[in-house]
């Protein structure tokens, strides 16, 4: 999908929502553990259910590694799910990959050709040839952690590197790897007052935001600070959406999650133009 595809979705479907599909077998509702593929079967419904609000999904893989093959198997069947019923939908991999550069070839392959996925979340830190790899894919976009949500990205991130910060660095340099089209970055969404500075270094650059939700962070200052003139944001929840109910209807009360936060969103987009 390219980005302009991405943007005519965000105002067709007046969203920028990016639902997290972070499945725990130990969160889910304990019925569904009996169906052949537990992981599949509750994504499936999570998907049909919120899909109308949201114009993004993002598996994070450590979700579906921790079960081994049979993750593996249910991480291909949602995301072949989407790509067959939701081809509008943009699907990202939250996978954070990086590695010198044949390793980093072997991971976008397994990402975008072997899967299928539009795009891929990498850390930046191992440099140029770690992420060329996946930018060489013209037809996806590569995600560079910038500004991380968690407490520890002030231990690296935000430490000064000569003139600047860390994450400042990393947007300099890595902007002249890539461009809005191919290259996007992680800010968190409980770091929405450093949004003013990063849209300084990267204006047009979309951002994925995760950390709205289970995280605390605030959808209002992430769109004051970061929202560019293409809006340029794709705001993740993940927990605060999936696991809104575990009992039978929790997909209903998934998708009345996801409305609410594309209500706001729509409000906001009313707003602007
Ligand atoms: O800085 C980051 C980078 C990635 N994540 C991932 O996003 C989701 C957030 O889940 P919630 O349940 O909405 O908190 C999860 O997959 C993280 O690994 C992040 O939170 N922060």
């Amino acid at each position: 999908m390219t980005t302009q595809q991405l943007i005519s979705e965000i105002k067709r479907k007046k969203s920028f929502l990016c639902v997290g599909l972070d499945v725990d077998l130990d969160k889910i509702p304990e019925f569904l553990l009996k169906e052949e593929d537990p992981i599949f079967a509750f994504n499936k419904a999570i998907i049909d259910a919120t899909h109308q609000y949201a114009v993004a999904y993002k598996p994070n893989t450590a979700f579906y590694e921790a079960y081994g093959l049979k993750g593996w198997k249910s991480l291909e069947k949602t995301i072949s799910y989407l790509n067959k019923n939701y081809p509008e939908i943009f699907t990202i991999a939250d996978a954070k990959r990086g590695d010198i550069g044949n390793t980093s070839s072997r991971y976008a392959k397994a990402f975008f050709e072997d899967l299928g996925f539009d795009s891929i979340t990498i850390a930046p830190y191992m440099g140029k040839d770690s992420v060329e790899p996946f930018l060489a894919f013209k037809d996806n976009h590569t995600i560079l952690l910038a500004l991380t949500s968690n407490e520890g990205a002030f231990d690296f991130q935000t430490k000064n590197v000569g003139q600047q910060e860390l994450y400042k660095e990393v947007l300099e340099t890595s902007k002249a790897w890539g461009n809005s089209e191919n290259l996007m970055y992680v800010v968190g969404a409980t770091k929405a007052e450093y949004l003013a500075d990063i849209r300084k270094i990267v204006p047009n650059s979309f951002l994925l935001v995760p950390g709205v939700g289970a995280q605390g962070g605030n959808l209002q200052d992430v769109c004051k600070y970061g929202m560019s003139e293409n809006i340029g944001l794709l705001i993740n929840s993940s927990r605060g959406i999936i696991y809104a109910s575990n009992k039978n209807n929790f997909a209903d009360a998934a998708a009345e999650v996801a409305m609410k936060l594309q209500i706001e969103m729509k409000t906001i987009l009313d707003g602007i133009h």
